[in-house]
């Protein structure tokens, strides 16, 4: 099943894509040189920008009848940089939620979702004392606790040692294939990439080379 399909997208005069289809409920890693475009394929994904050309579809309905804010939802996208708040590490897991209008989790299931992240901290710690790497995996354990279909994240592991990073993908990708949701993820990692996609987009001067080859 496809979860996003873009068909004869240009964006920002650096993307050209001719078509591309994302599966649901898979991994799918997208690797290129620094400027490729990676980044800006995600925002498309997210809604964060729109094409200049061509159309995208979420789940098989064209962008332009899905409101963005829904959109998001049920596509969050983690930036490369992470965004923190004021407060404790529970106040910056809850309020992605909060954003939504979504019911506030559990402290079980946010301690599940630091579990998933190897961020095994204090709920009521501040988050300001946390440092880059943790920021991170805070970041990332905020989108996972809003339970969306699909998960956009922009190098997620890139402040992480690799041990870690390891650690990390093991976890989210065994609990992703576990809740049938869907990862989109940029990573300078052939090893990550390797490991753990099912399909793999690889940029090229704003030009996806095939259409995600399939590694397993
Ligand atoms: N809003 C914008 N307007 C015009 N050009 C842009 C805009 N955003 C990005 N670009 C350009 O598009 C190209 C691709 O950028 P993008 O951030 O998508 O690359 P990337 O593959 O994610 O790179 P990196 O691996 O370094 O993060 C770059 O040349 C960048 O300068």
């Amino acid at each position: 099943m496809t979860l996003f399909r873009l068909k004869e997208v240009s964006a920002k005069g650096v993307l050209s894509i001719p078509e591309l289809t994302i599966p649901a409920n898979k991994v799918t890693c997208i690797v290129g040189e620094s400027g490729s475009g990676k980044t800006t394929l995600l925002r498309l994904l997210n809604q964060l920008d729109s094409p200049d050309h061509g159309e995208i579809w979420f789940d098989q309905r064209p962008s332009n009848e899905i409101d963005p804010i829904e959109w998001r939802r049920h596509a969050v996208m983690v930036p490369q940089a992470p965004i923190l708040f004021k407060g404790t590490i529970k106040d910056n897991l809850q309020i992605g939620l909060s954003f939504a209008g979504k019911p506030e989790a559990s402290d079980e299931q946010l301690a599940e979702a630091l579990r998933l992240v190897c961020l095994e901290k204090d709920l009521e710690q501040d988050a300001a004392n946390l440092s880059g790497g943790e920021q991170q995996r805070l970041a990332l354990a905020r989108a996972i606790v809003m339970n969306p279909a699909a998960l956009l994240l922009d190098e997620p592991t890139s402040a992480l040692d690799e041990d870690t990073a390891d650690m990390v993908m093991q976890r989210l990708t065994a609990f992703v294939r576990k809740r049938g949701m869907t990862v989109v993820m940029i990573t300078h990692s052939r090893h990550i990439a390797d490991t753990y996609a099912d399909s793999v987009i690889e940029m090229k001067n704003g030009v996806p080379q095939g259409n995600g080859r399939d590694v397993q």
